[in-house]
């Protein structure tokens, strides 16, 4: 049985990008994980729930208040549910457990678990300097972003995903742009960044890979 699964084993470039700059850097950003159509089907899911009035303001932690909420983060979110039998859902969820299930035999990373949702940063709105993992979850092992705003995202409409890099004792930040299609995925544990402030809503699917 095993043996049968090493056998049929079969390489996927894209995935195997990913590993590499995730081994070297900590973090990767592709621009072709989805296509351009399966990324219209997800947008079109998003815009549809968040004028449904579907999405609840985000939270930091169960007793915070809301204002503090604010000063930290801006976005509205909807949680993602893989059982829901829905074409944004299903093509969603089985390219990333497929992308899961290659890390788990190639990297043996013991992804088990999964949590996704939807998000958008009105006009305004941002999400300071943060580690992924600061609500005592230490399970998740991989941060991704995939953005779903408008074509054409112009430098001025910012919403850059900051992360800060350590080099030897120095601080390197990067700063990546959401543009449409483009997916982010960085160490939860290790990447501190933040979502500059967005200057025109700012939409895209964010999730977690976890362990145990
Ligand atoms: O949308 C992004 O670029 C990152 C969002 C984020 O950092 C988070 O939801 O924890
Ligand atoms: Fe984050």
């Amino acid at each position: 049985m095993e043996l049968f699964e090493q056998l049929e084993f079969k390489e996927i470039p894209l995935y195997e990008g990913v590993i590499n700059d995730l081994l070297v850097q900590k973090y990767s950003v592709v621009d072709d994980f989805f296509s351009a159509e399966e990324i219209l089907t997800l947008r079109n899911s998003l815009l549809f729930k968040y004028e449904e009035d579907q999405f609840k303001k985000a939270a930091i932690g169960s007793k915070t208040n809301e204002l503090i909420v604010r000063s930290i983060r801006g976005d509205f979110i909807l949680w993602m549910d893989e059982k829901a039998q829905e074409d944004a859902e299903k093509l969603f969820f089985s390219k990333i457990n497929e992308f899961a299930n290659y890390l788990n035999k190639t990297c043996f990373l013991g992804i088990l678990h999964k949590e996704f949702h939807y998000a958008l940063y009105p006009e305004g709105t941002f999400y300071k300097r943060h580690l992924d993992t600061f609500q005592n979850d230490d399970r998740r092992k991989l941060s991704i972003a995939l953005y779903l705003n408008e074509p054409n995202w112009q430098p001025e409409y910012g919403g850059e995903l900051a992360i800060y890099l350590q080099e030897d004792t120095k601080e390197k930040t990067i700063e990546i742009s959401p543009i449409q299609g483009r997916m982010v995925i960085f160490e939860s544990q290790e990447l501190e960044h933040e979502v500059k402030t967005a200057n025109q809503n700012r939409m895209s699917i964010t999730g977690w890979l976890k362990t145990r």
